[in-house]
């Protein structure tokens, strides 16, 4: 079996790439970093540090790595087994072209074996996104032929794989959790379900995913911001701080009684679900700051993502939201010199307002009582 990876970064190394290589599969990644690009074609292999209570060193090996911009990487497309991706939501669309030339070729090659292509990314339905923006740069008779050959699965992918601090200045070097959940769409595969241990199948993504982003990534995103406003460096300093952990626990607990009213889970499942994140986000032996859990603030409260939905979610069934508006109040005031959106958030605010800038970034009505409360609570009132 053969696969390309997109996106040789924390989670595409340090646990998709991982995954992948471990199962026996050729794997190559395509990335545009070239100095990690060289290291990998270097030595074909790089280390996983596992940290928790016992560290363990993982090798990782007989990998090659192309750039992802040129032809090497649509050529592989052509014909490869499998397609993964770990580049970030707003890279989807700009790998979309080279995907859509790939499968050109593929079907120019008479190549009818079937294709499937994971998104592995912190959205809802990265995949599907993706087909779409693929769709768009095919002939309808090119789209016909991609939907009978094609699978495009989504999934929904969990380990904190912060950026590694390689004592050896190592570009390969990474550094992850012993946690890991890899969940995808079982009915969206063309062909035979791949036997890759650490991929979970299964027919109800949304709810793996919804709780996944929606408990997960809500907490962590408020943490960082939390975090960044009291000071701390990192999320464990941030989650260990008394007041901010109140906040984000409430947080992930007004979530978690929307994904128990919309998909029925257990509530006492659920309390311990979150009870266990809230310790990953403790986890001594990594070192995770919150500008990367804060990375690209628009993302993070966009409509569809882990502020925003989970918020709507309150509306949609009368659900307390209080801690939620703390932590959408404290993305508002994120800033980084060094994240272009934190800088277009900065200049939104700074030309329209809090009210205005969170009801274009997040899709909210201007007018809503949900705006007004977060306006509130952003003016420190
Ligand atoms: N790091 C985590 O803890 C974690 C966990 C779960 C999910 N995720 C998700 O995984 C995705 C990647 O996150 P990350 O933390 O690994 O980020 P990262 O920045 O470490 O990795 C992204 C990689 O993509 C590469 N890239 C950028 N443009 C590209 C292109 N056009 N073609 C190919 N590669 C390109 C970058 O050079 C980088 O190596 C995001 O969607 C993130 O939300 C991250
Ligand atoms: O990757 P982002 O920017 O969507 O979110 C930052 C972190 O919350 C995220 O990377 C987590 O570490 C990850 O989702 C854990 O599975």
């Amino acid at each position: 079996m053969k696969a390309l990876h997109f996106g040789a970064g924390n989670i595409g190394r340090g646990f998709i790439g991982k995954l992948l290589a471990d199962a026996g599969i050729q794997l190559t990644f395509a990335d545009v970093n070239q100095t990690v690009l060289d290291a990998l074609n270097a030595r074909h292999s790089y280390q996983v540090h596992v940290v928790g209570e016992q560290e363990q060193i993982d090798t990782v090996s007989n990998v090659n790595a192309v750039s992802s911009i040129g032809d090497d990487v649509v050529t592989l497309i052509a014909d490869v087994d499998l397609v993964t991706t770990a580049v970030g939501p707003v890279v989807l669309e700009r790998i979309a072209p080279a995907v859509a030339k790939g499968l050109v070729l593929r079907r120019a090659n008479g190549n009818e074996k079937p294709l499937n292509i994971i998104a592995c990314e912190n959205m809802v339905r990265g995949t599907s996104q993706l087909k779409a923006h693929v769709m768009k740069a095919l002939s309808e008779d090119d789209q016909a032929w991609v939907e009978q050959h094609v699978g495009f699965v989504d999934s929904a992918v969990d380990r904190i794989v912060p950026p590694s601090e390689s004592a050896t200045n190592d570009p390969l070097e990474v550094t992850v959790e012993t946690f890991s959940e890899w969940i995808v769409d079982k009915t969206q595969f063309k062909g035979e379900l791949p036997n890759i241990p650490g991929m979970e199948l299964t027919d109800n993504l949304m709810a793996f995913v919804e709780r996944k982003l929606f408990t997960l990534n809500t907490g962590h995103a408020i943490t960082a911001y939390l975090g960044q406003l009291a000071g701390h460096q990192t999320i464990r300093d941030a989650i260990l701080d008394e007041k901010i952990r109140a906040v984000v626990k409430g947080a992930m607990d007004e979530s978690g009684a929307v994904l128990i009213k919309r998909y029925g889970f257990d509530a006492d499942k659920h309390a311990a679900y979150i009870q266990k994140i809230l310790g990953r986000f403790e986890n001594p032996y990594l070192k995770d700051d919150v500008e990367r859990v804060g990375r690209q603030p628009l993302r993070k409260l966009s409509a569809g993502d882990r502020l925003i939905k989970p918020l709507l979610g309150t509306i949609e069934y009368g659900l307390p939201r209080q801690y939620l508006i703390k932590g959408i109040a404290a993305a508002m005031h994120y800033r980084s010199a060094e994240d272009p959106q934190a800088q277009e958030l900065e200049k939104l605010l700074a030309e329209k307002g809090p009210q205005a800038t969170l009801a274009e970034i997040s899709g909210l009505d201007a007018n809503s009582d949900v705006v007004a409360e977060a306006v509130s609570a952003y003016n420190g009132k």
